[in-house]
């Protein structure tokens, strides 16, 4: 994380959903600077209390509480600076499953954090959204993409708004709880085959640290109603498969079993109307909210002619990683390299 300490220094920041591997990294990182209060606001306190004796440190308080419970967002909120929004219902299956939960989390708890943190008079707000936000198919898509509405409604509504509000897109965070790579190394384990949905199928490959540095840089950067991604380069399913089983030299083969429900071939980072518009920083885009006001004549009559020239910045289009790079990227996660160190395999390149 590219922390800017000074930023930090006597700050009080909350995180909702602080207990997950973000929320983990994030908090340990800002324990780093000056921070004078880091705040977790979460359901389980079981997780919270497993995360009190991992990083034992006095400026950590945890606050049980569910983001579509406002009192509860409320009084986590009250005198802090800076806000982290990772809390959301993330699971494609569970969502597809019950929507309206995806709802009352994503989009009404969302609002209920956006909506605290302008009555405690926080500074900025980065809101943690995903790539199946873009022209979305599937329920936890759907309601991330509302998420993002209600975030850039934010400033439009409130021209004189004391807080900024911003949002981030991540793609697949490699090593993330419940995804494919842990999946494929217990398989592996087990002595089974690697089960791949469609070998073809593309995604963006963002590690823990890197989607950390996305917040950090939206954090650093932010105006009112702006979105950020970070560049990232993206692979597909059975290379990411291959390079598994290659780094752990293992003789399982690919079996392969469809695609899950309400699931894409490829993903976008940014759809080719937001790229129209968006500023190329570097290794980021900011994408900003459309900042024309509520006038409904302006919102139907004034297009954009620079659309057409854009595509949409998609996990099949952009710079595909091969095996061998593949490889390289899971080299560098700390999870890979502790399982192979720990099955007594090579976990740095010789040549
Ligand atoms: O047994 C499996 C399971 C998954 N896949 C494939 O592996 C890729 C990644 O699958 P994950 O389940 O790891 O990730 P998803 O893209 O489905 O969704 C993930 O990324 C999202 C962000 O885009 C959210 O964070 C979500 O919670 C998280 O599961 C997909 O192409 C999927 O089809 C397989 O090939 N075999």
């Amino acid at each position: 994380m590219e922390t800017n300490s000074a930023s930090y220094h006597g700050k009080r920041v909350l995180i909702t959903g602080g207990t997950g591997s973000f929320g983990h990294t994030v908090a340990e990182k800002l324990l780093t600077t000056g921070v004078e209060q880091v705040r977790i606001l979460s359901r389980d306190e079981a997780k919270q209390d497993l995360m009190r004796h991992e990083i034992a440190d006095p400026r950590l308080r945890f606050y049980v509480g569910d983001i579509r419970d406002y009192l509860s967002v409320e009084r986590a909120i009250r005198d802090v600076d800076y806000v982290f929004h990772a809390a959301a219902l993330k699971q494609v299956p569970s969502c597809e499953f019950f929507p309206l939960e995806a709802v009352k989390t994503n989009v009404l708890g969302s609002e209920n954090v956006v909506r605290a943190a302008d009555n405690a008079g926080v500074a900025s707000l980065v809101c943690l959204s995903t790539d199946k936000a873009v022209y979305p198919v599937n329920a936890m898509g759907i309601s991330k993409a509302m998420m993002e509405k209600v975030a850039q409604s934010y400033g439009l509504n409130n021209p004189n708004a004391a807080t900024t509000v911003s949002c981030v897109r991540y793609g697949n965070v490699m090593y993330s709880r419940g995804s494919v790579i842990p999946l494929f190394i217990r398989q592996l384990k087990a002595g089974k085959n690697l089960t791949v949905t469609n070998p073809e199928m593309t995604r963006f490959m963002m590690s823990l640290a890197s989607s950390v540095d996305l917040v950090e840089f939206a954090f650093q950067h932010a105006e009112q109603g702006d979105l950020f991604i970070r560049k990232a380069q993206s692979c597909t399913v059975g290379d990411l498969a291959q390079a598994v089983i290659n780094l752990f030299q293992s003789k399982a083969s690919v079996e392969v079993i469809g695609t899950r429900h309400a699931e894409k071939l490829s993903e976008a980072l940014a759809s080719r109307e937001e790229l129209a518009r968006a500023q190329d920083m570097g290794d980021y885009f900011r994408i900003q909210a459309d900042k024309r006001d509520l006038n409904y004549s302006a919102y139907f009559d004034e297009g954009n002619v620079a659309q057409a020239q854009y595509s949409d910045y998609d996990s099949h289009t952009v710079d595909r990683l091969t095996v061998t790079g593949v490889e390289d990227l899971l080299l560098t996660l700390p999870e890979v390299r502790a399982e192979l160190a720990a099955a007594g395999l090579p976990f740095e390149r010789t040549s």
